[in-house]
């Protein structure tokens, strides 16, 4: 029987996003979602291609346990993890350092690195390693693929990756931008070039990820040549719970005059920051609402997370010098309309226009949402990290075999 087929795990601090794919068409078999791992109640919604999605309900306390409940509900599809036509297992390792330029084939001394760089991605590399050795004890057959957030953005130039620090003190301690989320850059900024008919050595363009992370990235003629997240997930946009970039003495004067501790901060920063911290929701839709009933705390709320997202817009523009496209791509780039046109409000001078008719359409394809006529082209752009994870696992699996 032919091995065709790629398991991809997107691990996140607290959930789980999932693809079955077959990769011979590229066919989507099976996807889901486990969310609110570690709470109290977790829930899982399943969806095999061409059938009915499934919902459930209860304690999910780990990676592990999610990762087998994923598993279980495959099984039920006749898609469990024993098949022989599983090829490989692939996995989302959001902070792979300076080290991992390319896809890897897991083995102990992948294992260790990953782990080695848990204290510059706590939220997210712990969940990744999980997903990794769960998997391993499933199918210890089967190669497990790791594809890191941080590689596409190794192709950035010193000028853009070193902070202005003391650079021994830097190079001892591993200190410089790494920028994340990169598999979506590379795939979003791919995308945006085949949209224009156009190459993508040939295509400058700016990326907007709006998750509940979200960053920004310049892309010229395929490569990454600046992002707005630095050494950890923390730098940047203003996103769900973190804040982003700000002046770093903020930290010495929550330490010396609010009596907090390191731990405290980094918890405020990550967890209790951001649109969460700034108006109580990190749900754009939720957010969207408070301000059309008049809410002045989610206004406010909004209008920091405009400010910011169109500050890293004029930076990019000005590091590119010349910007084909502007794509906005995950949850709230794809499905929010008022924060691209925001975002784009008052740019007219930078060739930078949104057109209302084609920005209010919903759609989950990719899409212009500049008139014909615009000197920049503005962008909705679906990313679809699985599909790219599972894309760059086969690649290095077949070459190996
Ligand atoms: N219809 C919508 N309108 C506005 N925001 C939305 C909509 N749908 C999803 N979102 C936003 O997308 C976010 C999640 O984006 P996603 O890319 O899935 O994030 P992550 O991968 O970081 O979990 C949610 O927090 C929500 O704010
Ligand atoms: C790196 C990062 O911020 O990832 P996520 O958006 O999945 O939290
Ligand atoms: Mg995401």
């Amino acid at each position: 029987m032919s091995r065709t087929r790629v398991l991809v795990l997107n691990s996140g601090s607290s959930s789980v996003k999932y693809q079955l794919l077959d990769m011979r068409g590229s066919d989507r078999l099976a996807m889901g979602l486990v969310e609110r791992i570690g709470e109290e109640t977790s829930r899982l919604r399943h969806t095999p291609t061409g059938g009915l999605s499934r919902e459930w309900s209860g304690s999910v306390p780990d990676h592990d346990a999610a990762l087998k409940a994923v598993a279980a509900e495959l099984a039920k599809d006749g898609l469990g993890l024993d098949s022989p036509e599983l090829a490989a297992i692939g996995h989302r390792v959001v902070h792979g350092g300076k080290h991992f330029t390319e896809p890897t084939v897991v083995d102990d001394a992948v294992l260790a690195e990953i782990e080695r760089l848990i204290p510059v991605a706590p939220l997210h590399n712990p969940a990744n390693l999980t997903g990794i050795r769960t998997a391993q004890a499933l199918r210890p057959d089967l190669p497990q693929v790791a594809v890191f957030d941080t590689a596409f953005h190794t192709t950035m130039p010193e000028s853009a990756a070193r902070y202005a620090i003391d650079v021994e003190t830097a190079d001892a301690h591993r200190v410089r931008r790494y920028g994340f989320h990169g598999t979506s850059h590379a795939y979003v900024s791919r995308e945006t070039a085949r949209l224009l008919g156009r190459a993508p050595e040939d295509v400058n363009v700016i990326v907007l990820h709006l998750g509940n992370g979200a960053s920004a990235s310049a892309v010229r003629g395929g490569r990454c040549v600046d992002t707005s997240m630095g050494l950890t997930p923390l730098e940047g946009l203003v996103m769900g719970t973190r804040s982003g970039d700000m002046d770093p003495a903020v930290i010495f004067h929550l330490m010396r005059v609010g009596g907090m501790s390191a731990d405290e901060i980094d918890t405020l920063l990550n967890k209790r920051s951001g649109l969460i911290g700034l108006c109580g929701d990190n749900d754009m839709r939720e957010i969207r609402r408070r301000v059309d009933a008049g809410d002045e705390r989610a206004r406010l709320a909004f209008d920091i997370y405009i400010h910011r997202l169109k500050k890293y817009i004029g930076a990019y523009y000005a590091v590119l010098g010349r910007v084909d496209a502007v794509a906005f791509t995950a949850g709230v780039g794809e499905n929010a309309a008022p924060v691209r046109e925001a975002a784009v409000a008052g740019l007219e001078g930078l060739g930078l226009v949104v057109d209302a008719g084609l920005n209010a359409v919903r759609a989950d394809r990719a899409r212009l949402i500049s008139p014909a006529d615009a000197r920049v082209a503005v962008a909705v752009v679906p990313t679809d990290e699985e599909m790219e994870i599972a894309t760059q696992t086969y690649a290095l699996v077949e070459k190996e075999r």
